[in-house]
């Protein structure tokens, strides 16, 4: 769908308007909010408003099913006054999008942020508890020491005695599905649930491509060195503090297959072959007891980057073996 809107674009000197995509209209409006603490404060008026506590979002059940219910500004403030909080902490709340028709959707953590952050994955929630988290950890300017200020959209933080402005990080972070050719290569750490095993992943480090990053990490971790790199996808990880994950398949050089595992780094890494990886994607963990004095061998779950980088390796493995 496509709409003309009010938004007017320089080109040469001159105003034009363009026919835009709702989508476009969409990201330029949220652009809007992000830049104009006045808009964003207008648009909380109509806005829906969605409540977390340290973290977890407030759901409520419906017919069997979670839903996170949508608070108007109005409703907000009657519950503010409800649980004995001042209505100035609607000031904490964070933009987290818009719907096509412009309402401002909100998130705001009623609680105090205290505790680590273990709760069920969502996609839907990844923004919100992720802003809120790096607002809660990034609440001090660490040239003067002073406390630091949101804009009302919560899009970064500024310190007023030096105007250094703080913008919401992201660590970079490769996983990488390394191959041989037959097998692929799967590891665990030692914090990893019990059985489970998945593609090896590692920090950037300052300065470094993703490229180098990838040779030096598989290099690190398993003793191996990677000679083709194809990029597959990207993800955001909010563990620990918001990775932006970014899949790869790379392929050992011929006849150099013998792991080194560091120890410092892993628990364990082995070749798998396309097999056992298609049994153990259909397996679902994960496992508290064991079978036969050992977990069953199990593979992230689907929400995971992980799961779909290993799934378009076993794809891929049974075209190929398939006759032309
Ligand atoms: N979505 C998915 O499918 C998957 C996501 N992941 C995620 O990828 C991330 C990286 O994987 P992992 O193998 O642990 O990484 P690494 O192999 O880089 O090892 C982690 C260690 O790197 C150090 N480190 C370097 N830079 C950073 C940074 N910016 N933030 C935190 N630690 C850093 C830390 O060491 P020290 O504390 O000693 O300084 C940390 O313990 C993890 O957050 C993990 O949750 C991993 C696999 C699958
Ligand atoms: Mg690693």
């Amino acid at each position: 769908m496509s709409v003309y809107c009010g938004i007017a674009c320089r080109r040469k000197s001159f105003w034009c308007y363009r026919l835009l995509s709702t989508y476009v209209t969409k990201t330029r409006y949220l652009f809007e909010l992000k830049e104009d603490d006045d808009a964003c404060k207008q648009a909380q008026q109509t806005g829906a408003f969605y409540l977390f506590h340290s973290l977890a979002p407030l759901l409520q059940t419906s017919a069997h099913r979670y839903l996170a219910p949508r608070h108007s500004l109005l409703e907000l403030k009657g519950l503010l006054g409800k649980f004995g909080q001042d209505a100035q902490r609607i000031e904490d709340s964070v933009l987290i999008g818009c719907s096509e028709q412009h309402e401002a959707w909100f998130a705001l953590d009623l609680g105090e942020l205290e505790r680590d952050w273990h709760f069920p994955v969502s996609c839907s929630r990844y923004k919100a508890q992720a802003l809120l988290h790096w607002h809660h950890t990034h609440q001090f300017c660490s040239r003067s020491g002073q406390p630091t200020k949101k804009n009302m959209a919560g899009s970064k933080r500024v310190c007023p005695s030096n105007n250094i402005i703080y913008y919401p990080q992201v660590a970079p972070v490769v996983i990488t599905l390394v191959s041989d050719g037959t097998r692929c290569l799967l590891v665990r750490q030692s914090s990893f649930p019990k059985g489970m095993y998945s593609a090896l992943a590692g920090f950037c480090d300052i300065g470094e491509s993703l490229e180098e990053t990838v040779r030096r990490e598989v290099a690190e971790e398993v003793g191996l060195e990677v000679e083709s790199l194809q990029y597959s996808a990207s993800q955001h990880w909010p563990f620990p503090n918001s990775s932006l994950m970014i899949a790869c398949h790379a392929t050992v050089k011929p006849g150099q297959t013998e792991i080194h595992v560091n120890l410092r780094e892993l628990e364990a890494a082995a070749w798998f072959s396309h097999d056992e990886v298609a049994t153990a994607l259909r397996r679902k963990g994960p496992y508290t007891e064991q079978q036969n004095e050992t977990f069953p061998f199990w593979l992230p779950p689907k929400l995971a980057i992980a799961h779909q980088l290993i799934k378009e390796w076993v794809e891929k493995q049974t075209r190929s073996s398939l006759p032309a």
